[in-house]
């Protein structure tokens, strides 16, 4: 089977790409398996830029293509936070729970109309003699009152999708891909994909 390399070490991240990449034929591999001591700090401002820095320290040490994912929730009602800080917003090593307990108190006196949020996704793809692309997808919903759903991972079990009814964890991996923004982001590159990885 073809392999594709991803510079994560996120296990949930790693599940939605194996949803997104199976049907494309790719095994999925990650941090744990190429470079379980590889740490890049994400020093970024932007999810592009994050998304670059992990996927260009990876392909430069493996000498071939690779692919990193900076992603995180912006909510309307908070500025756009937790946005770039989303795996860390309730602090360093903090858990999904810590940081979907602060998303739920700090909205706890919004309205039902003004809890807009959107995942967003960076993909870079990087790898030797090719300059590194990057591609951006977004996933809009509402911040709920409360968790519903095991699936998924960070903040699913808060995000509802209105378009399907559901709350993101209570989607299969392979109906989160169709809709998510790394799903979306993937997309756009999918029709070269096959010639950039092996
Ligand atoms: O950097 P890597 O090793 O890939 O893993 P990470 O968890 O630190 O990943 P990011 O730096 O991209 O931070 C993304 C955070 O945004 C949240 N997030 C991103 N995509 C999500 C999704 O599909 N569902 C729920 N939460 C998501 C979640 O809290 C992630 O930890
Ligand atoms: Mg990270």
């Amino acid at each position: 089977m073809k392999q594709v390399i991803i510079a994560t070490k996120n296990k949930g991240k790693a599940k939605d790409f194996e949803a997104i990449f199976n049907p494309y034929g790719f095994e999925v591999l990650t941090l744990h398996d190429v470079a379980e001591d590889m740490e890049v700090e994400e020093t970024g401002t932007t999810f592009e830029e994050n998304a670059i820095l992990k996927a260009e320290a990876l392909a430069e040490r493996l000498q071939t293509f690779v692919i990193a994912d900076d992603s995180g929730l912006e909510i309307d009602a908070l500025n756009g936070a937790p946005g770039v800080y989303s795996a860390r917003y309730a602090g360093l090593g903090k858990s999904d729970e810590a940081n979907m307990e602060k998303v739920l108190t700090e909205l706890a006196h919004v309205d039902d109309n003004k809890r807009m949020a959107r995942f967003c996704c960076a993909i870079a793809l990087a790898g030797p003699g090719m300059e590194t692309k990057t591609v951006f997808g977004t996933c809009e919903g509402l911040i709920a009152h409360d968790r519903k759903g095991t699936n998924g991972f960070g903040y699913d079990p808060i995000f509802f999708v209105p378009e399907l009814g559901k709350m993101m964890a209570e989607l299969q991996p392979i109906e989160k891909a169709a809709i998510s923004h790394r799903g979306n982001a993937i997309k756009k590159i999918s029709e070269e994909l096959p010639n950039l990885l092996r």
